[in-house]
């Protein structure tokens, strides 16, 4: 029987700034939960609180009121069970470190043997089609791969929910597609479960299981779509499917009226 209780549950969230120029209500009231996994794509208008989200669902940030659980158990702080890449992949490496030493870097917080260490480096490098630039440095790698040392670091840590805000916005389209592969492959054949914002609709559509879109602030969920593309996906075909065109315009469309108004009930799934 496969374990039918979520991985994460978030419950009735509520996040309030404090600022200079008064209170900024971010998340006004959501709610959702993810099974062991899955990969579940954040979508919404700018400045509806994904970030916010995030760092709340990471423990990064504390919630005005709401729950944020992880198999049941209250995030309180920064978790040890997630793990976060970010889009700024530039500033979460350290240049001084090899590659090696910054998939390593985590891992010294945790109790392991230094053959431990080293397996674990090298299959997270491996898995990300890196592995013949364990000793090189950031600074020697492009952009796309510099995200992928990110990526092999997070999953080096083996973290519970692998957390990415909008991990490529800033590398170019072929290499987009190229990781947007990868995650599909690390979903895939590694079971890794995902929580993966971005503010492209086509790339939500084409990663994710399970696509949620945020109201504007103060954000609520919108609708939470599945998508229903088969499992095996691939840049051309995948998109070129008439039901992909449907759950992009469709996604589209609930952007569009949750950037007009408050969350509202949805547009019956197309
Ligand atoms: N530290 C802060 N203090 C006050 N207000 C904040 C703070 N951080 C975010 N906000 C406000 O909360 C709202 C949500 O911000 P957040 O960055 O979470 O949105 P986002 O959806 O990630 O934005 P973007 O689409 O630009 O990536 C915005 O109105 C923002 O101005």
């Amino acid at each position: 029987m496969p374990d039918a209780s979520p991985l994460l549950r978030v419950e009735h969230l509520r996040k309030v700034y404090a600022s200079g120029r008064g209170e900024v209500e971010a998340i006004g009231d959501l709610s959702f939960t993810m099974m062991p996994g899955e990969l579940l794509c954040v979508v919404g208008p700018s400045g509806c609180g994904k970030t916010t989200l995030l760092k709340c669902l990471a423990g990064l940030l504390r919630p005005t009121s709401g729950l944020v659980k992880m198999e049941g158990s209250p995030v309180t702080g920064p978790s040890p069970a997630m793990a976060v890449v970010f889009q700024e992949y530039g500033r979460s490496l350290y240049p001084w470190l090899t590659v090696r030493g910054n998939v390593e870097l985590p891992l010294r917080h945790k109790k392991l043997s230094r053959a431990e260490r080293n397996r674990r480096v090298a299959d997270a490098l491996d898995a990300v089609g890196l592995p013949q630039s364990a000793r090189s440095h950031p600074w020697q790698l492009s952009g796309g791969m510099q995200q992928r040392v990110a990526i092999a670091r997070a999953i080096a840590y083996r973290p519970e929910v692998l957390i990415m805000d909008e991990p490529f916005a800033a590398v170019d389209a072929q290499t987009r597609a190229d990781l947007e592969d990868l995650v599909r492959d690390l979903h895939l054949n590694r079971g890794i479960s995902t929580v993966f914002v971005t503010h492209d609709i086509d790339e939500s559509v084409y990663l994710g299981q399970r696509v949620l879109v945020l109201s504007h602030s103060p954000t609520r969920v919108q609708e939470d779509l599945v998508i229903d593309l088969p499992r095996e996906r691939d840049q051309l075909t995948t998109r070129a499917l008439p039901r992909f065109t449907e759950l992009r315009t469709h996604v589209y469309a609930q952007i569009q009226r949750a950037k007009r108004a408050p969350a509202s009930a949805p547009h019956p799934a197309p």
